[in-house]
């Protein structure tokens, strides 16, 4: 339910006309993706920051992208001319507007109308592969866009979270609930007053065997310290020595629930060839040529690493979301001879032995096969 963002539902704002502001941002505006299940919280949790201290301009955003028919979309685009969204002014100057479709145009025009905000937030439907919208976002930093994706924060309802997981889905689809654990950088399992302690320690273990990387936030009415939410950097290579750190305490999962995503984590010591380095992640992404022992094929969701490059005096950071990845050197010197790489791979069907003979024998130089 999104109206819940217009204070009360029978005393909707009206939309307040917008007035052109010129001048473009100077720096580039994290975006934060807000993704869950529906009706875990992810409205509580907008309201929520939006109401807090922040001395942020928060524009937020109610995605409907990706959803719909073709028909809808072609009807809207048709209608207007344009995109279609529409805004209102929330409090503390900050904004929400929807948007259908197309959703990164629609948020650079709302920048170029309304000038600068401090922060983005974007909401999904809670059907929605946050993956896509991730990469979309993604793709757009590199070309220069005003916009950088900061982190994706997932909403699990403490109740009907488990139930959601373990859905069975049609043959070869990956259950909803379990991908947007998977590519979330922050969890937070909302509801915990709906729940005894023993069916939280429950969804608590599920969340962690699906992704052993993620920080999981436990509370009551989306409740969290802004800071925990905002600001997370996940992408950012400048971020390097947090991981490197973060890669050290991981470990691989076992699956919880039938078929469930888990999480594979190694280290292999060395150098690695860049070029079969970019090789082995197509492979695996793109062509998804590796495959566990019962013959299925590996599907990874969320990629992560700190990788060394033979001649290359920096710690080069890996990072893959749906079928984008991107390496970039760190600040971060090697100190550390031999120097380890540090990966981990969620998603599913994932073998870890298979995995990483495969990447010690590709890609580490010295080991590398003809
Ligand atoms: N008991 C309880 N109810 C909550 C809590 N947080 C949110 N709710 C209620 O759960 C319902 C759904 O919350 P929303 O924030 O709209 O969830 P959503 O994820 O935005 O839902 P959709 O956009 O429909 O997918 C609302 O009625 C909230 O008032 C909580 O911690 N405890
Ligand atoms: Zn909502």
């Amino acid at each position: 339910m999104d109206v819940v963002m217009m204070e009360e539902e029978d005393d909707c704002p009206e939309l307040v006309p917008i007035e052109t502001q010129s001048g473009r941002p100077a720096e580039q505006i994290p975006v934060t993706i807000i993704t869950g299940y529906l009706g875990a919280g992810k409205t509580t949790l907008l309201n929520y920051i939006l109401t807090e201290q922040h001395n942020k301009r928060i524009a937020v955003i109610l995605n409907e992208f990706g959803e719909g028919s073709a028909l809808e979309k072609s009807l809207a685009v048709s209608q207007a001319g344009e995109l279609y969204e529409e805004w209102l002014e929330l409090r503390n100057g900050c904004l929400c507007c929807s948007v259908k479709d197309n959703g990164l145009k629609a948020i650079e025009n709302l920048m170029e109308k309304k000038g600068k905000f401090d922060y983005i937030l974007l909401e999904t439907t809670g059907l929605a592969d946050p993956g896509a919208v991730a990469s979309m976002f993604w793709v757009d930093a590199e070309l220069g866009s005003d916009i950088y994706l900061d982190g994706i924060v997932t909403v699990i309802d403490a109740k009907y979270g488990l139930q959601q997981l373990t859905e069975e889905k049609a043959d070869g689809l990956v259950n909803e609930a379990a991908r947007q654990i998977a590519v979330a950088d922050l969890t937070i399992i909302n509801k915990t007053d709906l729940v005894k302690e023993e069916e939280l320690n429950q969804v608590r273990d599920t969340v962690r065997s699906i992704n052993g990387l993620v920080k999981i936030l436990e509370t009551q009415r989306s409740r969290v310290d802004l800071s925990e939410v905002l600001d997370l950097h996940s992408f950012d290579s400048k971020d390097g020595a947090n991981l490197a750190e973060k890669l050290q305490l991981v470990k691989s999962t076992r699956p919880h629930l039938d078929k469930s995503i888990l999480t594979v984590t190694f280290e292999v010591t060395g150098d690695l060839s860049e070029e079969a380095l970019n090789a082995f992640i197509q492979d695996l992404l793109w062509e998804k040529m590796f495959c566990n022992k019962e013959g299925q094929p590996m599907t990874v969701i969320r990629l992560k690493g700190i990788v060394s490059f033979a001649g290359k005096a920096h710690q080069v950071m890996l990072q893959g979301v749906h079928e984008l990845y991107e390496l970039n050197e760190t600040p971060q010197l090697w100190v550390e001879n031999p120097r380890i790489n540090r990966l981990v791979f969620i998603g599913r069907n994932l073998d870890k032995d298979i995995l990483q003979e495969q990447f010690t024998s590709k890609v580490v130089l010295g080991t590398e096969k003809k």
